[in-house]
């Protein structure tokens, strides 16, 4: 189990979060912000490439920053920016990802073997990254990251960049993946998560705003979102969420506690929820 301990960062005078305590246990969790709120930053912390200014991170109760090489060997990383070599194939590029890890060499080509069957490239194992699309590279990536076998994996904006396809492709390998592991992983796609995370982390104003199931964040604006037709003109305390398209055209998206005049609630999805948490702050 992960623990996040009452942990700040600080960048200078500049705060970048504060007081953060979550608890992590084998599952999904979607690490959910605008850009800017600190995503990056807490994954650093929790992959040991950057350090608390105050509070701890423990796994199982012991502090990662003490258990050091152990620590890395449980923990697999996909980066923002996941570098590679334009000119190795997968094969090779894998083979070299688990030298550097000093996994014996048959036992690496075994893994490699079951893990680009995984990710759908045992095709294009002996073709050059160069030729690879976004998709097909972050599937690379994701291969890397799992070589160690982890038991947590870590996975920052994994889908930035993929087509539709390759999403809905993305969710489904990672869905098979956190059945024994903790998986987390930093988006501001809501979609990407909304039906795979059983947990979302949601920071705001730097701070942690909460850790709940779709559901239940979805559920504290039950009642609370409404459609009116577009060119409906909002009154105070009727806040515009977003545009839609609905049966009858254009709809408008609205918050309000109160329901507007001829308008039925309607059931609120993550979207409506995220833009509703980030509206007060100004922060999208
Ligand atoms: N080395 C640094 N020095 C000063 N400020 C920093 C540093 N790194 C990040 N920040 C600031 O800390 C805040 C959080 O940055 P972080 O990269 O963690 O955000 P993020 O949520 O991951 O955003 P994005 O999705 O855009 O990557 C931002 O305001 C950023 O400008």
């Amino acid at each position: 189990m992960l623990s996040v301990e009452h942990v700040t960062k600080r960048y200078g005078d500049f705060t970048a979060l504060e007081d953060i305590s979550l608890t992590f246990s084998p599952g999904v969790y979607g690490l959910l912000a605008p850009n800017g709120a600190g995503k990056t930053t807490l994954i650093k912390m929790l992959t040991t490439l950057l350090f608390p200014t105050q509070g701890q991170i423990l796994w199982d109760g012991e502090d990662i920053l003490s258990m050091g090489g152990d620590y890395r060997g449980l923990l697999g990383y996909l980066p923002q920016e996941f570098g590679y070599y334009p000119n190795y194939t997968p094969r090779q590029f894998l083979r070299y990802a688990a030298a550097l890890q000093c996994i014996p060499r048959q036992e690496a080509d075994r893994r490699i073997a079951s893990l680009l069957e995984m990710v759908g490239l045992s095709d294009s194992m002996d073709t050059k990254l160069k030729k690879f699309s976004g998709g097909m590279l972050q599937r690379v990536g994701i291969a890397v990251a799992m070589l160690n076998d982890p038991k947590l994996l870590i996975l920052d904006e994994p889908t930035a960049g993929l087509d539709p396809r390759e999403r809905v492709r993305f969710r489904n390998l990672i869905h098979g993946f956190s059945k024994d592991r903790i998986v987390i992983l930093s988006t501001h796609i809501v979609s990407d998560i909304e039906t795979i995370a059983s947990q979302i982390v949601l920071l705001r104003n730097h701070r942690l705003f909460c850790c709940e199931s779709p559901a239940a964040i979805c559920g504290r604006f039950l009642g609370k979102v409404f459609e009116v037709p577009a060119g409906t003109d909002l009154t105070a305390g009727q806040h515009l969420l977003s545009e839609a398209q609905g049966d009858g055209g254009t709809v408008l998206r609205i918050l309000s506690d109160a329901p507007p005049q001829n308008a039925a609630p309607v059931t609120p999805g993550l979207e409506d929820a995220f833009l509703a948490i980030y509206r007060e702050e100004g922060q999208l």
